[in-house]
């Protein structure tokens, strides 16, 4: 439980780049020379000085007036400084100002800064003004920076040591930083432990001689058993973004403190198995297949984010097996396939790529054989979803007649005509478009026996799944002529990343559209995807809430507030809500709100708690039968 202990331990904060997220000095000069010809040569100079300084490669107070030298500062420009850094506190410190504020007079801010741009900073956050110790600056009459109180010990090399034999702290002393100064703190007795700070950088040669790390001061803090904003501190928790989604998914996540790893490409499934072992959140596109054997790997793996709209790349039962929720975003780039779909068949029915192709190649072909207008064509989609509905819309409005065949039984949107089999779908189309998902099943659902039914000179659109067509019948179809005009999405093998090449039957075919998987690809698309999966991930693992899963019973559950969440997944076998119930009995256990769901496969139970409860409590639950997983939110 988070308590406080009962002597809580004085603790040792660094400022710059741990504090807040930036160098002091470098930012004043940066402010200071706006305007100066060669303000980015002076500022690169003063941050190459803090750096060595940080490192330890220079003696610091050589370092601090070589800067001091170089900086043209005045109060006014300390002034905005401040301002500035107001908004650059770390992540992690923000999030605890309670902690700070409760704690102050336990906590001291040690820096080679200066008291002038430190103070205003630190006690906005609850902390102490006589509790830092800094430099201090000189000013003349004009308020320019006119150098440092020499007397102040932190000016001085090894001045941090200096300063702490002074203080003479008693009891346990933890020092927090990300400099090399810091580190000597520990080094010269006057700390019990010195954690290496990284959250905003991380030097190889202070974590080299660090005892501890900290990514986060949350991390610290749970390290610590002491009272936070974080139950499990998110910076302990990976989250690896796969196959380029949009920056914005990777913000979502950083500005909640996770620890981030983003990847351009997909991997394979050796590479995954390897690399999903300490993930707890993947995020992934249509390219990656998390197979059962990646999924035997993914020991900590609790949530998968499927940046698309298909889910067929994913072993999702496996996943819920394993208590892992999958999310996708169903519906942010249907328009997107919409709009290439319409745009591909005006383009085939027209026979415009080999217009295009010959124009290239200095051929002036005017004439209006084998080209139509798409009015009065029927289009024939197979599978009536998402993406199918929309373009019967659409197409309509282009004056087509629009035929659909899906094997559930769905309403029509306005004139579309539902017809009882693929054959006869196949057989009465001008133009044939797929919209089926990728469910194993449908692999080759389009082969030679499909072509042969259709109208001579169709045109065949393939913008949902690779496996669903069978392209060698595909090319052969397009070579005979049966088929006029084609374009493909999608395939049945597709390269892993850009710098793969793509071979294919279809290549080199006439009036063949090929497109690498973009139907979705569309600045629009990707960025609200990249807003839904996020928020659908982060409220799973913030809240529990489950809302929008494909693979998990579904709740969506109210705020936590003053409670404790436990969550617990089971194996949908009968009495494990009964077992639970009696422990929650036996223990006296205040539930101020429960909440049961389940699927085929899994059951999943939250119970919000009154605070007060016992570690052999959480044990007992953890240990029910049937348990797959259980967490804890507060
Ligand atoms: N090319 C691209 O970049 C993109 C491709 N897609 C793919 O497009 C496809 C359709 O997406 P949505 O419309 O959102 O899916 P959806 O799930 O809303 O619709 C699929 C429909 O196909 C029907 N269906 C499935 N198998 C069938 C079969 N054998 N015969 C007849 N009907 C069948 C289903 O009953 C369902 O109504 C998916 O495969 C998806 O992965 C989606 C987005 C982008
Ligand atoms: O949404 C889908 O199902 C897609 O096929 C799009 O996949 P992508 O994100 O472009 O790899």
């Amino acid at each position: 439980m988070p308590t406080l202990t009962l002597n809580p331990p004085h603790i040792i904060i660094d400022f710059d780049s741990t504090f807040t997220k930036v160098e002091g000095l470098d930012e004043l000069a940066a402010i200071a020379l706006t305007g100066h010809p060669q303000r980015e040569k002076i500022v690169q100079e003063i941050a190459d000085l803090t750096n060595m300084g940080m490192n330890g490669e220079m003696s610091f107070s050589e370092g601090l007036h070589k800067r001091i030298d170089l900086l043209k500062a005045n109060r006014a420009n300390i002034e905005e400084l401040v301002s500035f850094l107001k908004t650059k506190v770390s992540d992690s410190f923000q999030r605890n100002k309670q902690f700070l504020t409760e704690n102050a007079d336990h906590i001291f801010i040690v820096s080679s800064g200066f008291k002038e741009f430190i103070i205003p900073v630190v006690t906005e956050l609850g902390l102490r003004a006589d509790h830092v110790y800094a430099n201090e600056f000189r000013f003349d009459e004009e308020g320019n920076i006119i150098g440092i109180d020499e007397e102040n010990v932190l000016s001085t090399d090894g001045g941090k040591i200096k300063l702490l034999s002074s203080l003479k702290l008693e009891g346990e002393v933890y020092a927090i930083g990300d400099g090399y100064t810091d580190y000597q703190i520990k080094e010269a007795g006057f700390a019990n432990r010195f954690y290496a700070f990284t959250e905003n950088v991380e030097r190889p040669k202070v974590v080299a001689v660090a005892d501890h790390i900290a990514t986060s001061f949350d991390d610290f803090l749970y390290d610590n058993k002491l009272s936070r904003s974080q139950s499990y501190p998110k910076s302990r928790i990976k989250v690896l973004l796969l196959e380029n989604v949009h920056p914005v998914a990777l913000r979502a996540f950083e500005e909640q403190g996770f620890n981030v790893e983003f990847v351009k490409g997909a991997l394979d499934e050796d590479e995954l198995c390897e690399r999903i072992k300490d993930v707890s959140i993947i995020g992934i596109r249509s390219k990656t297949n998390i197979t059962k054997r990646v999924l035997e790997n993914a020991n900590r793996l609790m949530a998968i984010g499927a940046f698309c709209i298909g889910t067929n790349q994913i072993d999702l039962e496996a996943a819920a097996e394993k208590g892992i929720a999958v999310f996708n975003a169903p519906y942010s780039n249907t328009r997107s396939v919409v709009e290439l779909a319409v745009g591909e068949m005006i383009l085939l029915i027209r026979n415009i790529v080999t217009k295009s192709n010959q124009m290239h190649a200095g051929i002036w072909d005017k004439s209006a054989n084998g080209s139509f207008e798409v009015r009065g064509k029927k289009l024939g989609m197979v599978g009536y979803g998402s993406i199918g509905t929309q373009l019967s819309v659409v197409a309509e409005a282009l004056g087509m007649e629009v035929y659909f065949y899906d094997e559930v039984e769905k309403l029509s949107l306005g004139n579309a005509r539902k017809v009882n089999s693929l054959e006869e779908l196949l057989s009465v189309a001008d133009v044939i478009s797929m919209h089926v998902d990728g469910r194993k099943e449908n692999a080759n659902l389009i082969g030679k026996r499909e072509f042969s039914l259709m109208k001579d000179g169709v045109i065949f659109m393939n913008l949902s799944r690779g496996h669903v067509v069978d392209i060698e019948a595909l090319a052969e179809a397009v070579k005979s002529g049966k088929v006029a005009g084609a374009s493909v999405d999608v395939f049945p093998k597709e390269p892993k990343t850009n710098d793969e090449s793509f071979e294919s039957a279809l290549r080199g075919l006439p009036n063949v559209i090929l497109t690498p998987h973009i139907g979705g690809s569309t600045e629009e698309a990707q960025e609200n995807i990249g807003h839904f999966v996020p928020s659908k991930l982060l409220e799973f693992m913030n809240n529990g809430s489950s809302y929008g899963s494909v693979n998990f019973p579904e709740v969506q559950l109210p705020k936590l507030k003053d409670s404790h969440r436990l969550l617990h997944i089971h194996a949908n076998v009968p009495g494990v809500l009964a077992k639970l119930n009696n422990i929650f009995a036996k223990n006296n256990i205040n539930i101020t709100g429960q909440y049961l769901k389940t699927n085929e496969k899994i059951g999943y139970v939250i119970v919000d708690i009154a605070k007060g409860y016992t570690e052999e409590f959480i044990q007992e639950v953890k240990e029910v039968e049937g348990t797959i997983r259980f967490r804890m939110l507060y």
